[in-house]
């Protein structure tokens, strides 16, 4: 974009999003705590969350496989139906804004986790260690939440532990949402006339209300992403236990 910056970031400054979160619990004076109702002591949830094509997927696919335990709950797997989308007075259908979710479906899912992190894993194929048919609730367990939108729906941000921001510029966005398809493919015009507008509006709304995430420049390699939060949540599981 040049020296304008559409998104009102000091140039050169990571923009766009993604974001992880995580739940350290509990018990115990754990200090770690963000609102989530952490449960079982060594029980963690990263969540990342993003600007569209930020890289959060890449980095939520890396992580889930090298943490214990861990599942993973996406946020684009809660979009309504399309016959549900509005469309707005730009002629678009309005994916980007929260009324095309089910965030209360989303935040269930993720409630089902905190009760029970065993069953949510079991049911949802992932093996849980140690391979003893009743999993100790001193084992460790992580949920990684990610979506384009998960820092502006009160009931489901106050549920992470951790948060991240994938931020990518205007240019490197809309060239790699150019290569995308998505279900609903992106009709000429889409990313100028709604998707970047909304990623603006919902950044600057995160960011009046104070959330407090960790920014993480998607410009960055896809291994120095992984490097830099798989030690934060290596860390912070330390701290943990
Ligand atoms: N660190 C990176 N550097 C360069 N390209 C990347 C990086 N991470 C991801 N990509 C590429 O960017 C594109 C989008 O990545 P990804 O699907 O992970 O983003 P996303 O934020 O989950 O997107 P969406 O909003 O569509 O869900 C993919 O082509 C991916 O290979
Ligand atoms: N996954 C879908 O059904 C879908 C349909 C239409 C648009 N999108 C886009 O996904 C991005 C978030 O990952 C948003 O920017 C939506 O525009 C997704």
């Amino acid at each position: 974009m040049g020296g304008s910056d559409p998104s009102g970031c000091v140039p050169g400054s990571p923009q766009g999003l993604g974001s992880f979160s995580g739940v350290c619990p509990a018990a115990g004076p754990s200090g770690f705590q963000t609102g989530s109702n952490a449960i079982l002591p060594p029980l963690y949830r990263p969540a990342p969350c993003r600007v569209t094509n930020g890289g959060k997927t890449t980095l939520t696919n890396r992580l889930v496989k090298a943490l214990p335990n861990c599942c993973v709950v996406h946020q684009d797997d809660f979009f309504k139906p399309q016959d549900q989308i509005e469309v707005g007075e730009d002629g678009f259908k309005q994916w980007d804004v929260l009324d095309s979710l089910d965030m209360e479906a989303m935040v269930s899912t993720v409630r089902a986790w905190i009760e029970n992190p065993v069953k949510f894993a079991r049911s949802h194929g992932v093996n849980v260690t140690p391979g003893s048919r009743e999993p100790s609730s001193q084992d460790t367990h992580i949920l990684v939440i990610e979506g384009f939108l998960l820092y502006n729906y009160k009931p489901l941000m106050e549920l992470f532990d951790l948060r991240y921001y994938l931020a990518v510029p205007y240019d490197e966005c809309k060239r790699r949402r150019s290569t995308r398809s998505y279900t609903v493919p992106d009709p000429p015009g889409l990313f100028d006339g709604h998707v970047w507008p909304m990623y603006l509006k919902h950044r600057k709304q995160m960011e009046d209300a104070g959330v407090d995430v960790v920014y993480l420049d998607g410009l960055k390699s896809r291994d120095e992403l992984y490097n830099q939060v798989f030690e934060d949540i290596h860390n912070k599981l330390l701290n943990c236990s």
